[in-house]
């Protein structure tokens, strides 16, 4: 499991999470909703080492991962896929995986991984050696998940997936991080796409001016008309 535990955090003396608690368990997706400034992706950067805590604690099962910088926490199974993916577009799709695997131990390993991933991506083979900027919309997204695949994560960290795609690319890629679950990867995913985001979701929370506001399901979210409405402008209707 990744747990957060009673993070706070913010950005100067401004305190954005107050005491968030969230658990994401392996082999499922658990989505993070909550209006504009809530603190969704501030608690994603907390947990990808990007910001550190002031008080609470971040546990990748047994491991404390509390304190931790960025690559340290890559190091132990946990990627953070950035909004908008994060490629490079001046850098070809060969160049942007073999960036993925940093943190591996040796040139061979990145060599064998980035390869493998080619030969489960193959659109992404079929243009490897194209300026990631060159790609199509689709293309980039399956490029950002794949380089995020690289260092062979346990867990996901996915900030707005679907920010800035059209509605057929929104579905796409949200069936792609779909599919990761057969991998037993755990996806942590903030997402303004609540109708899309609960076709995918097994947990999802609500995050509300930095603070946890409500948990459970798609299905008890679905049958909550009050906090839909309320906290997500019945977006899922
Ligand atoms: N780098 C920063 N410096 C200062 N304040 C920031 C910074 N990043 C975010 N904030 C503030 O922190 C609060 C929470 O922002 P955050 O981006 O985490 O919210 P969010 O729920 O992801 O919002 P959105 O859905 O609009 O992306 C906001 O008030 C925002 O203005």
């Amino acid at each position: 499991m990744l747990r957060v535990e009673g993070a706070v955090t913010g950005y100067g003396r401004l305190a954005v999470l107050h005491d968030v608690s969230i658990e994401a368990a392996p082999g499922q997706i658990t989505a993070v909703f909550g209006p504009n400034g809530s603190g969704k992706s501030t608690l994603v950067k907390a947990v990808a080492g990007l910001l550190p805590l002031w008080e609470g604690k971040i546990w990748l099962d047994e491991q404390d991962l509390t304190g931790l910088p960025a690559h340290q926490v890559v190091r132990r199974g946990v990627t953070l896929m950035p909004q908008g993916g994060g490629v490079f577009p001046q850098l070809t799709v060969l160049e942007n995986l073999r960036l993925g695997g940093y943190v591996l131990d040796s040139t061979r390993e990145v060599e064998e991984r980035v390869n493998q991933l080619l030969d489960e991506y193959p659109a992404l083979a079929r243009r490897r050696n194209v300026a990631a900027g060159n790609l199509s919309g689709g293309e980039q997204m399956q490029l950002a998940i794949a380089r995020a695949l690289v260092s062979r994560p346990r867990f996901l960290l996915l900030d707005e997936p679907s920010a800035g795609l059209s509605p057929r690319l929104v579905a796409e890629t949200l069936e792609r991080v779909a599919a990761l679950r057969e991998r037993g990867v755990g996806i942590l995913m903030v997402e303004q796409n609540i109708r899309e985001a609960l076709r995918i979701a097994d947990v999802c929370y609500i995050l509300v001016g930095g603070a946890n506001r409500w948990q459970g399901t798609p299905a008890d979210l679905r049958d909550d008309r009050q906090i839909m409405e309320l906290y997500l402008g019945a977006a899922g209707a």
